[in-house]
């Protein structure tokens, strides 16, 4: 974008920049991100914020506004470019060199996580598998030995894995945040529908499936009453 026109000034908010994107532009990134890759792969090289919107299901003023925070603005009557709005928004997000990620919890779910292949399209690495059962440890999933679960700290130190994703029963959820906490994971992601404790320094997301479905029923129920 060198040379570039921007469409409004931008001095303000590239000091906002520099102190934090909010958490609400955050969670949206990612949608850009796949839209852009869409683009890309489509062989689009410059994008308008009208169309890059519509593709990630936003408003254009909101998207405006959240890629401002990246300090990218667009040039007037051209758009973004899509290659170097994907760098920026990968950068945002620490996508730039590759998470490692553990699994605890090899039973259905974690079995279909380990075989996702687009996982490593998106920047992180499976690199670990573990659980508690032994008929299920020493299995071979996704070409790796599910090992037990006190390897773990062995296993993120030999790594260098950052990330843990727990897909066990709810009941073992804490038991094993704690343990992914104490082996040196400073990002969870649990499917267990339960919540969890963590110390400060660690970021925990939750993806409850069930609680999504109670939603979309409660919005079904909503427009079958009339209520
Ligand atoms: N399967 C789904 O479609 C689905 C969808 C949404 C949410 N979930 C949630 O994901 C979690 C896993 O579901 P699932 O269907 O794969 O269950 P599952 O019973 O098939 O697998 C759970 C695995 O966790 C292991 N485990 C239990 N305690 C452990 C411990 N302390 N340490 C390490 N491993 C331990 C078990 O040995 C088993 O292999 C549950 O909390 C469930 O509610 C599942």
């Amino acid at each position: 974008m060198a040379g570039s026109s921007p469409e409004r000034e931008p001095v303000a908010a590239r000091a906002s920049a520099r102190r934090g994107i909010p958490p609400a532009t955050v969670a949206r990134l990612p949608g850009y991100l796949r839209a852009l890759h869409a683009l890309a792969a489509e062989g689009v090289v410059t994008t308008s914020s009208d169309e890059l919107a519509d593709r990630a299901g936003v408003g254009s003023a909101q998207l405006r506004k959240d890629l401002s925070w990246l300090g990218s603005y667009g040039r007037r009557g051209v758009g973004y470019d899509v290659e170097h709005l994907s760098s920026q928004v990968e950068v945002a997000l620490g996508l730039t060199t590759q998470r490692r990620v553990v699994i605890v919890g090899i039973g259905n779910l974690g079995h279909a996580l380990a075989n996702y292949s687009g996982f490593a399209d998106r920047g992180f690495g499976v690199v670990g598998l573990v659980d508690a059962d032994p008929a299920v440890v020493g299995t071979t999933v996704a070409g790796l030995v599910v090992r037990p679960l006190d390897e773990l700290r062995a296993i993120v130190a030999a790594t260098d894995a950052s990330i843990g994703l727990i897909a066990t029963p709810a009941a073992a959820a804490q038991e094993v945040c704690d343990a992914l906490v104490e082996a040196g994971v400073v990002g969870i992601l649990t499917f267990a529908p339960r919540s969890l404790r963590v110390p400060p320094h660690v970021d925990v997301r939750a993806v409850d499936v069930a609680s999504e479905l109670q939603i979309l029923a409660f919005h079904d129920h909503r427009r079958a009453t009339g209520a």
